[in-house]
């Protein structure tokens, strides 16, 4: 804070292109780059003595001259420096046509279109003669800003507009605020030196800030393929809204009590200031913030039926009125996804539901046949006492309808795909309408426990204030590209709003996913093990590792798979509908045999055609879910005959992204 104190040994770095580069001294082996100017003092690199010379005198810091951020710029020696290494395979280039030259991806765009997505001056023709293989070998040199509007253009042929009109002072364009945090005074300073490393390593993208940032006049909605960073837009919304109103009450709730800890973690690095913001954000699973609630308001906990008490009661009361033509199966799920979902306690109600994601067409006969058994049940139900997660969410939602005080002021809700409607009219109910009271956070693409149906009919109308995120940070190109072959490119919803996959963009790239099949479980299990072992030697730690199957029961095959591996107990073995929200630097998904994906007993229950495509569409799901928490390596292994969803996977992956 004071350039003028002596104690930096402060050294211009006279080879740099920049005049304003300056070493400061930390000891004797390491150096701080900083950048002066007149208005500022930048702290901008740290490394060892010459490296962190050699670091300086490579680049520039400067204002863009079209969008005004302020950017480190590489400075462009020569073309072999960054050229990416020509790939030839002489053996295969015999045995076939000679390889056509590979297209340059942005021949067609000019200087202007370049610079208006912030390409460095220097870089312009390495941008222009770039082709997709070299391309991300480019890109690491580029500013974040322009890569991802480069690659959003090999996506979709079109670049995105500006995101900002120009700003006086370039340190608050939102591209500089991508890299750099600006520090007014010496409390700011010192606040920043207290908080811990991590909180320093997210800087929020121009599209996640605003959407943490704006006010919403009514229920509003952020979407966007897995690990574009929903979640961190939700906790970083929570804690702008914390700290703005020191009175608010705030919920962030995710659907389980992992995800719910999870946000509490991430709670605590973004915002650690003792007595600070967190202790006013309480977080809490779906299930749990209303378990409380229902505790509060009954002095007990709700005594939940399970499935297989459903179970039992619907048959005993189907074959006490004698219902024939119906599976277990069906009746469960009639029960669970229409009766109990919608609260329907009348058969006038029952004749009348929309059986929405319920295709199978009931005619009036066979509801009228079925409702004695529905009703049977829920009275043999209340007689004993038990209640259903669904019956608890609407009788919360309909006490809190009737209060004029709500427990909270804002109510976030991360993997807002899966809430049950019930959920959705509790969660709802909990603020009051108005300024900021919901805000959901969700991926259509990764809806697997729920049956689709209209948020805007319960009044949760997120049309005009739903937007979705494009850039990927978890997962690299090579893996999101064939995980999103598993979808299809646009997922419209029954409000008719869309999330289009086209476009989406990974920050960096890795090795291509892998499809292994194998002729028994024992080989499949013998070369998952070598995949496991070669990751740890090459540095991936065993707790950075997830194995997932798609049912508990294949849980043992995927530990089986492990024996001898020392250590092997931190890897994550799991079924996959347990993988929402979590993520590994490698991934392996075992079992993808056919009958398994999708799974036979679900499509044995399909009650008529509809039904089976549902079933089929939400098990694929599940494989992309479990596929996209892969950073950096992600295996796919089956025995034979292998499942179909497998051929999808491998269609040969393009920057395109078709
Ligand atoms: N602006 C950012 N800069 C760097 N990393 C980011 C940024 N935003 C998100 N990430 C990282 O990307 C990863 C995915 O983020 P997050 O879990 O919020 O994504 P998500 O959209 O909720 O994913 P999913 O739908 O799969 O649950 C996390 O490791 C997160 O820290």
């Amino acid at each position: 804070m004071d350039p003028t104190g002596n104690g930096l040994q402060l050294h211009r770095i006279d080879k740099s292109k920049d005049p304003n580069f300056w070493s400061a001294r930390v000891n004797r082996d390491v150096r701080l780059i900083v950048h002066k100017t007149g208005e500022s003092m930048l702290v901008a690199y740290v490394d060892h003595h010459d490296d962190a010379y050699a670091w300086a005198e490579r680049r520039r810091i400067e204002a863009h001259p079209r969008t005004g951020a302020v950017q480190i710029v590489e400075v462009r020696e020569r073309v072999e420096d960054v050229a990416p290494p020509e790939q030839f395979d002489f053996v295969l280039l015999a045995a076939s046509a000679p390889a056509a030259p590979q297209p340059q991806l942005f021949a067609r765009l000019d200087d202007e279109a370049l610079l208006s997505v912030g390409v460095p001056t220097d870089w312009l023709a390495d941008v222009r003669a770039a082709t997709e293989e070299g391309f991300f070998a480019l890109a690491e040199h580029l500013p974040a800003e322009a890569s991802e509007a480069l690659l959003e253009y090999a996506a979709t042929g079109a670049l995105p507009p500006p995101t900002t009109a120009p700003v006086a002072d370039p340190f608050t364009h939102p591209d500089a605020l991508r890299r750099i945090r600006p520090i007014a005074d010496q409390d700011e300073l010192e606040q920043a030196l207290a908080f811990p490393w991590e909180k320093w390593g997210v800087f929020l993208h121009p599209s996640q800030r605003d959407l943490t940032d704006r006010a919403f006049a009514g229920p509003a909605r952020v979407a966007g393929s897995a690990g574009t960073g929903k979640t961190i837009v939700a906790i970083h919304r929570a804690v702008r809204l914390a700290r703005e109103n020191p009175d608010a009450r705030i919920l962030l709730a995710s659907f389980s009590q992992p995800l719910a800890d999870a946000m509490a973690r991430k709670l605590l690095v973004l915002a650690p200031e003792t007595g600070g913001v967190v202790p006013r954000i309480i977080t809490a699973s779906f299930r749990g913030i209303a378990e409380q609630m229902y505790q509060l308001e009954h002095g007990v906990r709700p005594r939940i039926a399970s499935d297989t008490l459903l179970r039992e009661r619907l048959v005993e009361a189907a074959a006490a009125v004698q219902l024939r033509g119906f599976s277990d199966r069906f009746l469960l799920s009639e029960w669970a996804n229409v009766i109990d979902a919608w609260g329907i306690t009348t058969f006038d109600a029952y004749a009348s539901v929309q059986r929405m994601g319920r295709k199978r067409r009931l005619g009036p006969n066979q509801r009228e046949r079925l409702w004695p058994v529905f009703e049977a049940v829920r009275s043999a139900l209340t007689a004993e006492r038990y209640t259903t997660w669904a019956q608890v969410f609407t009788d919360l939602a309909a006490a809190l309808a009737e209060r004029s005080r709500k427990p909270f002021d804002h109510v976030i809700l991360d993997e807002a795909q899966d809430l049950a409607p019930a959920e959705l009219r509790f969660f709802a109910a909990l603020a009051p309408s108005g300024l900021d009271a919901l805000f959901l956070a969700g991926d259509m693409g990764q809806r697997i426990f729920q049956h689709p149906y209209s948020w805007a009919s319960l009044g949760v109308d997120v049309r005009g204030r739903s937007q979705t995120l494009k850039v990927c940070y978890r997962t690299s190109q090579q893996i999101r590209q064939a995980a999103d072959h598993l979808l299809p490119l646009v997922l419209r919803d029954v409000d008719g709003l869309e999330d289009e996959r086209r476009g989406i963009v990974s920050v960096f790239d890795g090795p291509a996913p892998q499809v292994e099949t194998f002729a028994s479980a024992e080989e499949e299990a013998a070369h998952v093990q070598r995949a496991v072992l070669m990751w740890i030697e090459d540095g991936v730690e065993p707790h950075e590792i997830g194995i997932f199957v798609r049912t508990p029961e294949l849980v043992s095959r995927a530990r089986a798979a492990l024996a001898g591996i020392f250590r092997a107990q931190a890897v994550t073995t799991a079924p996959m509908n347990l993988a929402k929200g979590l993520e590994f630097r490698a991934v392996i998904v075992m079992a993808c045999d056919e009958g398994v994906l999708p799974l036979d007993e679900r499509v044995a229950d399909a009650a008529d055609e509809a039904e089976l495509d549902e079933i089929y569409e939400t098990e694929r799901r599940l494989l992309y879910v479990a596929c996209t928490r892969a950073r950096e390596h992600l295996l796919l292994t089956a025995v034979r005959p292998a499942s179909e969803y497998l051929n999808d996977f491998e269609s040969p992956p393009s920057v395109s992204g078709s």
